[in-house]
């Protein structure tokens, strides 16, 4: 199922963010999208996750332009796309639950009343899917502890698993590993490559181009009021068709 923003863009009162964005994330491939601080990079993986409708253009998935579709379509839609904040927003609980948190909010709501009847700790097809996410990131021993009592690290961990455990068709990372050190950022890029080889489509958002190299398949530079330059990885960080992104990636400064 692909996830594109067509011609998308998005002014805050008179102060454009961008124009004209379009790009596109298929299943099984990670597309990593980079620029500086401030280009729009939350901004437009909060229109990719169907928070927020743009000023202008269409977000289509799995072909739906999805706010053209009634709106509990476009929920259903929603529920289908998992996001991972900068903020890891875990609550007062447990890891597991932590977990279980995300089948709950995404589930429709039949399925989450039964769950909730139920009893969702219980129920074996939940507590395998909490176990299986946190196993990915490496913290199924840690299943019983406080989340409050977690590394920064750990708690990003967590918050991935939790956007796993629904098994989403695309997941949405903002500034995955910005504060991690090495070892839990290679957990959390390890995780994204698992994400990626079960045919989620992965969307990151990243200012660390060597993460982009790492991870992803294809690239987007999004600066200067728009997405100048997409491509595989390579071609655009090798040999890039635009000057502005060739400076980007050179270091040099480019508004
Ligand atoms: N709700 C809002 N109201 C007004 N301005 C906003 C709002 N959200 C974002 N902006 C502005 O839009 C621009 C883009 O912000 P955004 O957070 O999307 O950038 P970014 O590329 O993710 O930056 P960073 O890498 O620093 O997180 C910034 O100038 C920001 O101040």
């Amino acid at each position: 199922m692909t996830l594109r923003a067509d011609g998308v863009g998005h002014a805050f009162g008179d102060e454009p963010v961008f124009s004209n964005v379009s790009l596109a994330v298929d299943p099984g491939e990670v597309l990593a999208i980079i620029g500086p601080s401030g280009a729009g990079k939350t901004t437009l993986l909060r229109f990719l996750g169907l928070f927020e409708r743009p000023d202008e253009g269409s977000v289509v998935f799995d072909g739906a332009d999805v706010w053209a579709v009634p709106e509990a379509d476009r929920l259903s839609l929603r529920r289908r796309v998992g996001m991972v904040f900068q903020d890891a927003g875990l609550f007062e609980a447990d890891v597991a639950r932590n977990v279980e948190y995300g089948l709950r909010v995404r589930r429709p709501w039949g399925e989450r009343l039964r769950d909730e009847l139920a009893g969702l700790v219980g129920r074996n097809g939940t507590a395998e899917a909490v176990r299986e996410s946190l196993e990915l990131v490496g913290l199924a021993d840690k299943a019983d502890q406080d989340a409050a009592s977690l590394s920064g690290g750990e708690a990003q961990r967590v918050s991935f698993a939790r956007a796993l455990a629904y098994d989403p068709d695309v997941l949405l990372l903002d500034e995955p590993t910005s504060d991690l050190d090495p070892r839990n950022t290679a957990v959390i890029e390890e995780a994204v490559r698992a994400a990626r080889d079960r045919g989620i489509g992965v969307v990151v958002a990243t200012h660390d181009m060597n993460q982009a190299r790492r991870v992803a398949d294809r690239v987007a530079v999004l600066l200067d009021g728009g997405v100048v330059e997409v491509g595989p990885v390579e071609r655009v960080f090798e040999t890039p068709d635009d000057e502005r992104t060739r400076k980007f990636v050179a270091g040099e400064l480019v508004y």
